[in-house]
């Protein structure tokens, strides 16, 4: 990893250390003095960030939206005590594992 890449687990566990000592300033500190409900509206808010950015051209401002949701699910996961090896533990279960795309009904118009 270069040294201008973030590394998610320093991230998550930088998250754990500002919910345990609190920093006067710390936007993270913030967001965890104000609690799930406002967590949640951020995530929510990032997410509807990255579906309108995916629609425009700029992939600048597409990484930038997907890093602030990224950043908010950490928070997020923090929040809930859940850590980044829980995640990938889930997603290693599902590794091979082949996807089935069900049979839909055409949707008749009325
Ligand atoms: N990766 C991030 C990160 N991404 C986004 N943000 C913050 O997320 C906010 C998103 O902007 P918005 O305009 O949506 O929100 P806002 O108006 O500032 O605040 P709200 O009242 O709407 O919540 C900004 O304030 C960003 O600074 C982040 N804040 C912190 N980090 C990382 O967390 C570390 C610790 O940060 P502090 O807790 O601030 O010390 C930092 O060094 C970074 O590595």
């Amino acid at each position: 990893m270069s040294e201008n890449q973030q590394d998610l687990q320093a991230l998550y566990e930088l998250i754990l250390n500002r919910k345990k000592t609190p920093i006067a300033g710390s936007y993270t500190d913030y967001l965890f003095t104000k609690g799930l409900d406002k967590i949640l509206k951020k995530v929510g808010e990032e997410a509807t960030e990255v579906i309108v950015a995916a629609k425009n051209d700029s992939d600048a401002e597409f990484i930038y939206e997907v890093s602030d949701l990224a950043y908010h699910v950490l928070v997020l996961m923090a929040q809930r005590g859940i850590d980044l090896d829980q995640i990938k533990t889930e997603l290693a279960k599902r590794e091979g594992l082949m996807s089935k795309t069900k049979e839909r009904n055409e949707i008749k118009k009325l």
